[in-house]
């Protein structure tokens, strides 16, 4: 399936979550198969020809994709979670999004040290989760890289605060001015 026809299985709800926010919802595009199996397989090249060795995905929409490119490498998926979620000591960082503000945890341990893991989410809007995780792969030991997408907003500036920090970004498709 060409990158057009997945962009087309992505649904916009204006005003949500909140006014002026165009929300781009991938409900619709993991609803189709052959749309969800081409985005996996277009992420799980990327991911591949960044040397992954794990995959690490932000809590929610991070483990629909981030879980999936990790079976399909063979490599084990990292889970950044949202707070109180991890029953083990974690370590966390706060960090800013689009419409508020929200907390990420890892479990220390789920990376040894020098280890390539590769980012993966569903959506690069300010950057903020993006770098949140980077953080705290980086203090658990991973050496990370590369972050791969789904979807870019990229007048939210992402790739750029990603760029600051080292990481270099892949999307699938952006949505810009529409
Ligand atoms: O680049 P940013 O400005 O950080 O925004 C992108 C993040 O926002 C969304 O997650 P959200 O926090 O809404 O959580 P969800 O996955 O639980 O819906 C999305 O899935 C990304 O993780
Ligand atoms: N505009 C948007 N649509 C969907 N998810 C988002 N996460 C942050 N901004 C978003």
């Amino acid at each position: 399936m060409a990158p057009d026809e997945i962009k087309a299985l992505v649904r916009t709800i204006p005003d949500f979550p909140a006014p002026g926010i165009q929300f781009r919802d991938i409900t619709t595009l993991i609803g189709n198969g052959p749309g969800f199996a081409a985005t996996v397989e277009w992420l799980t090249t990327r991911a591949q020809d960044a040397g992954a060795q794990a995959i690490a995905g932000m809590e929610a929409r991070g483990f629909i994709f981030g879980a999936a490119v990790a079976a399909r490498l063979g490599v084990g998926f990292i889970p950044v979670r949202k707070p109180g979620k991890l029953p083990c000591k974690t370590i966390g960082v706060d960090y800013a999004l689009e419409y508020g503000s929200d907390r990420l945890e890892m479990d220390p341990g789920a990376v040894t040290q020098g280890q390539s893991v590769v980012i993966v989410d569903d959506l690069l809007a300010t950057g903020g989760t993006a770098c949140a995780a980077t953080t705290l792969l980086r203090q658990a030991g991973a050496v990370v890289e590369t972050a791969v997408f789904v979807i870019d907003l990229p007048e939210l500036g992402g790739n750029a605060a990603l760029c600051a920090d080292s990481i270099t970004v892949a999307a699938l498709m952006a949505f810009a001015g529409e």
